[in-house]
């Protein structure tokens, strides 16, 4: 019997999380920090003993080259890997590039949480959580989970919103159980998943 194995996790640091902006669909490199975060990602994958068939990534760098930073870890480097921007960060649209502090003191904690936060209100310009959802979720059910479901071990690099898209199904979680959900960078989180795609595990690798 196969694991159905879908592994999930967050790019590392990149240089405009460091600098505390708004990114979306911008598209910074790692620091030295993320680089660091996205090599311990795949010591901790090597060290569960996990191989993977197959990686899913977006077509931005920061979850690109923590991908290749994971695979290396795992000796994997050169194992067929999709690359598709509905796996994108939630395009942050008119606020894309700008310092969160001081859109907080611009716009106001509270109107600044409903945007970063909220499942339905997309920032000015932008894409909200349910926006993301709605180009997420069809590659996923369409393009990953038929692999997870045939005994493809998945491997996927993302992003914190597109991956909380993701794992606001998975998990089965309502709008109001999203708002807290908070991913940290590089930090896997390894599903086993149920013949009818139902999570029959989650391992959370943080710390
Ligand atoms: O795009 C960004 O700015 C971050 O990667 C995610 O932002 P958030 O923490 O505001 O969702």
């Amino acid at each position: 019997m196969s694991e159905r194995l879908l592994v999930l996790v967050r790019h590392g640091q990149s240089e405009w999380n460091l600098k505390n902006l708004f990114t979306g669909w911008k598209d910074p490199d790692l620091t030295e920090l993320g680089v660091k975060e996205a090599t311990e990602a795949g010591r901790k994958l090597k060290a569960k003993g996990l191989v993977f068939d197959v990686a899913y990534t977006s077509v931005l760098t920061r979850a690109q080259h923590t991908l290749d930073l994971i695979l290396g870890e795992l000796d994997q480097k050169g194992l067929p890997t999709m690359k598709d921007l509905a796996l994108n960060e939630r395009d942050y649209g008119d606020l894309s590039g700008l310092n969160k502090d001081d859109a907080r003191k611009k716009w106001g904690e509270d109107q600044v949480l409903i945007w970063r936060r909220s499942y339905d209100v997309p920032p000015p310009g932008g894409e909200s959580l349910k926006d993301t959802l709605a180009r997420a979720l069809p590659y996923y059910v369409q393009e990953i989970l038929p692999g997870v479901l045939n005994g493809k071990r998945t491997l996927v690099a993302a992003h914190g919103n597109s991956l909380r898209a993701l794992i606001m199904v998975l998990e089965k979680l309502s709008p109001e159980g999203i708002l807290k959900r908070e991913l940290a960078t590089g930090v896997p989180i390894i599903y086993r998943l149920n013949a009818d795609s139902t999570v029959e595990s989650k391992l959370d690798l943080a710390g």
